[in-house]
This record gives structure tokens, C-alpha cells and sequence, in this order.
């Protein structure tokens, strides 16, 4: 197998509602008796093309509709960290879009539920630690993050960040300041996509403004040097999805991708599959999709994977013991 899938690694942008195949969707909508808008599996994944951001979340969205007891959620996180530990997924910082639930009358507890059910015994089960991500729904405005915001109050236990997701162009970051404010002062982790097809400024803002600790897809960083200089001396991390960003249209091909251009400057990089089953690869498939086409040493994708681990929320030693098994 290639270094690129054996790797130990972190995978830190991940949308649990992102990795949900067609096969299960079919099923699950069979279980919960819920009429899908496409005849087959094929028919499905032949819609897999998109044009941008919006037109993915458009089916993101139906096809989430599936998802309705805890059951469908533990299920639906018990088949991500099967196929992570084949990617050599060590530990995983997963994000899920409580919006996109309550919205459709599924409560939060069933949500959150489901998931702690299956990722408090993913160490044990598949060799995988774990943390859980809540994100915001930008395009829904601040004023629903706040109340949402209230509702996971009684989940805090379960849940380790806050991240900000889905329509970017139009809802900028600096809008999400007051909740953003209170979950740090809660002590959370805080994360927000920023700068994948969004402008430079926004990524200014989810760092001057949010705060945040590190920057999701942020490629568009590369259009501003003074904003990759502040990144790299900071040490602040990108989770960069090369295979999300050429299907989205983000990136033309594989092998324009500016990544290389981000580690010229200096910038802490990790790989990731933000909705594997959407864009072709779970992250060890990133990995490898990458080095072929921008025809990366070995010793790149080995800085990658322990990148992933210091850019992670887990403690010192834990990081210091896996990249310890980088070799
Ligand atoms: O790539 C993404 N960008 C924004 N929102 C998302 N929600 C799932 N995937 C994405
Ligand atoms: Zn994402």
C-alpha cells in the first residue's frame, strides 16, 4: 500500500453529514420510510458533479434528509471510522451542522446522541481518538447561530468546538463575532472555514475577529502575502482539501493546486476530505491523489501527517506519541 494511505495522520475537516455514501443513504431512507427524489444508488452518484460550493450543498442537504434517529447517526460515524482506520486515521476532529437537523425537526439530543455513541468507544474500536465540532450554518446569519448556540448548552459536555460552515461569499466571518466570543469564553476550540471561495478578508477576519485557532480550506490566502506571512508566523493551520477544491471548481486541477505555494511561505498545512464521499477520496486518497499529481517526496506527506497531529487539539504527549510513529 502507498505511504499516502499507511501514513498515521489526523484528519481535522471532516463533515460527518459529508461522508455519508449512496448505498447508506438508500438504506436509511428504506429504515425511516423517507421518498427520495432519485430512482437508484447510480442515479445518485451520477448527480456528483458540481459546478461550486452552493450546487454541492444543494444535495448535501437532500440527501442529509435521511438522517433521523440516533441509530442513523451512530451508524452513519461507525462507517466513516471503519474507512478511516483503512486511511491510517489515528485521530479525528469531526464536524456536524446541528442547523441542519433541527431545521428538519430532528432534535439536538437525537443528533448528539448518536454520534457520542459511536465516538466514545472509537479508540477502543478502531484505533481512533476523537474530538466533535458544532458548526454554524453561516448562510442562516448570526442571529440563529446565537440560538443555536443556547440549544447546545446542555451538550457541552459532549462537544469540544464550534466551527462555521456552508455559503461563503456574502456571510462573512466578522458577522459571528458575539457567539464566537461565548464559546471561547466557554472554553472551546474554535475553527471557521474561511478563504476556500471566499476573499483574503475573510480569512483576516476568522482570525482577528473569531479568533480562531485554525483555518478551514483558507487556499485563498495565497492572493494575499501579508496575510501568508501573518499564517506562517503564527503557526496558524490550514485544513486544505485537495480533492474538495477541484471539485468544487475552487482549483481547476489537481496539479494548480496552490499548495505548494502555501508551504513556500512558510504556512502549517494539513491534508484533509472535507465530504470523502462526495469528492472522490477519504483523506488517505488525498494524500495520494496529491503526491502524484504535484509529484511530492515521501518526506512532504510524512510533514503532512505529523503537521496533522500538531494541529490538533490533542494534548502534548498524545501528539508527541503518534508523530513519534511517523517513519
Ligand atoms: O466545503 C465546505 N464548505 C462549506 N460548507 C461545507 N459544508 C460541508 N462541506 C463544506
Ligand atoms: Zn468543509
Amino acid at each position: 500500500m502507498s505511504l499516502g494511505l499507511t501514513l498515521p495522520k489526523a484528519e481535522l475537516h471532516l463533515h460527518i453529514e459529508g461522508t455519508i455514501e449512496p448505498e447508506l443513504v438508500f438504506g436509511l431512507a428504506r429504515r425511516n420510510g423517507v421518498e427520495l427524489p432519485f430512482a437508484t444508488v447510480d442515479d445518485l452518484r451520477r448527480r456528483y458533479v458540481f459546478d461550486d460550493l452552493q450546487s454541492f450543498l444543494d444535495l448535501y442537504y437532500l440527501s442529509m434528509a435521511v438522517l433521523r434517529t440516533a441509530q442513523d447517526f451512530t451508524d452513519l460515524t461507525d462507517a466513516y471510522l471503519a474507512r478511516a482506520r483503512e486511511q491510517g486515521v489515528r485521530h479525528a476532529e469531526i464536524f456536524f451542522d446541528p442547523q441542519a437537523h433541527v431545521s428538519r425537526g430532528v432534535p439536538l439530543a437525537e443528533v448528539v446522541t448518536g454520534l457520542t455513541e459511536s465516538l466514545r468507544t472509537s479508540r477502543e474500536r478502531f484505533g481512533i481518538s476523537t474530538r466533535l465540532i458544532a458548526c454554524f450554518l453561516r448562510d442562516l446569519g448570526p442571529q440563529e447561530a446565537l440560538a443555536t448556540w443556547e440549544t447546545l448548552q446542555p451538550h457541552l459536555e459532549q462537544i469540544d468546538g464550534i466551527g462555521l460552515d456552508s455559503a461563503e461569499v456574502g456571510h462573512p466571518p466578522q458577522l459571528f463575532e458575539p457567539v464566537f466570543t461565548r464559546a471561547r469564553d466557554a472554553g472551546l476550540h474554535v475553527v471557521a472555514h474561511a478563504g476556500e471561495e471566499g476573499p483574503p478578508e475573510y480569512v483576516w477576519q476568522a482570525i482577528d475577529v473569531l479568533g480562531v485557532e485554525r483555518v478551514d480550506h483558507g487556499i485563498r490566502s495565497v492572493e494575499d502575502a501579508a496575510l501568508l506571512k501573518r499564517l506562517a508566523d503564527d503557526r496558524t493551520p490550514l485544513t486544505v482539501c485537495p480533492l474538495s477544491n477541484v471539485r468544487l471548481r475552487c482549483v481547476p486541477e489537481l496539479s494548480q493546486h496552490p499548495l505548494p505555494r502555501l508551504l513556500d511561505a512558510g504556512v502549517l498545512v494539513t491534508i484533509n476530505s472535507d465530504d470523502p464521499s462526495y469528492f472522490g477520496g477519504y483523506v488517505g486518497e488525498n494524500f495520494t491523489a496529491l503526491q502524484e499529481a504535484l509529484k511530492l517526496d515521501d518526506s512532504v506527506l510524512r510533514q503532512f501527517a505529523a503537521d496533522s497531529f500538531r494541529a490538533s487539539f490533542l494534548p502534548e504527549a498524545e501528539r508527541d506519541a503518534l508523530i513519534a510513529e511517523i517513519e
